[in-house]
């Protein structure tokens, strides 16, 4: 049985702007370091520029790996939560979120987890061997993965946050329901690189 292998990283630490800082640049080639020894097939990102570049960075050291856009990658809210579902904390958030945006969001989050949420495909090639793919993201994609491969309940990816350049990993066979080796784990970041992306009041 093979294994699909996803390794899951929000981008790198981002100015007001959106673009990768020197300390986003330092998250990523460190992750790619980190990387450096699993065979990596392929590094999918999301088309934001703070995605685009920390892919870049990071794929420095994962010079056989082919770097491509992903659009369902891309930052979105994944599904909107109703009034009994929204945590007090987010009520302001959700506060008159537009119908149409939503749709659009939880349909991209379907594409999200029909692309990349699931066990190698049955050609003899997908058969022979496991896969290993770098998904540079954002946080709700992320939390959305995390609660997809749970089997949680769809408003459960809130309150998931993962740090910048943090690696989560997830593994898909065929049959049985996917683990979650890791999550939001930061050992290659030095302390002063660990936990950006995260409110002050949230970093222990
Ligand atoms: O704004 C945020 O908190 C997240 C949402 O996914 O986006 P990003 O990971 O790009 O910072």
């Amino acid at each position: 049985m093979t294994t699909r292998h996803l390794y899951l990283a929000r981008h790198g630490a981002a100015d007001a702007f959106g673009e990768l800082t020197g300390i986003g640049h330092r998250q990523a080639s460190l992750l790619g370091e980190r990387l450096a020894d699993v065979p990596v097939d392929a590094v999918w990102h999301s088309p934001l520029p703070r995605a685009v570049a920390s892919a870049r960075e990071l794929a420095r050291h994962l010079p056989n790996a082919p770097v491509t856009e992903a659009a369902e990658l891309v930052d979105h809210v994944p599904y909107v939560p109703g009034p009994a579902e929204t945590p007090p904390s987010w009520a302001g958030f959700f506060d008159g979120y537009d119908d149409a945006e939503a749709a659009s969001g939880r349909r991209l989050a379907e594409a999200l987890v029909a692309r990349f949420a699931k066990a190698p495909g049955t050609t003899v090639e997908e058969t022979r061997r496991d896969t290993h793919e770098v998904l540079v993201t954002h946080a709700y994609q992320i939390a959305w993965l995390v609660r997809h491969a749970l089997d949680a309940p769809p408003a459960r990816w809130l309150g998931l946050n993962s740090a910048n350049t943090a690696l989560t990993v997830i593994e898909y066979r065929d049959g049985l329901p996917p683990t979650i080796v890791m999550f939001n784990d930061m050992s290659h970041l030095p302390p002063d690189l660990r936990w950006t992306g995260f409110p002050e009041g949230m970093r222990p």
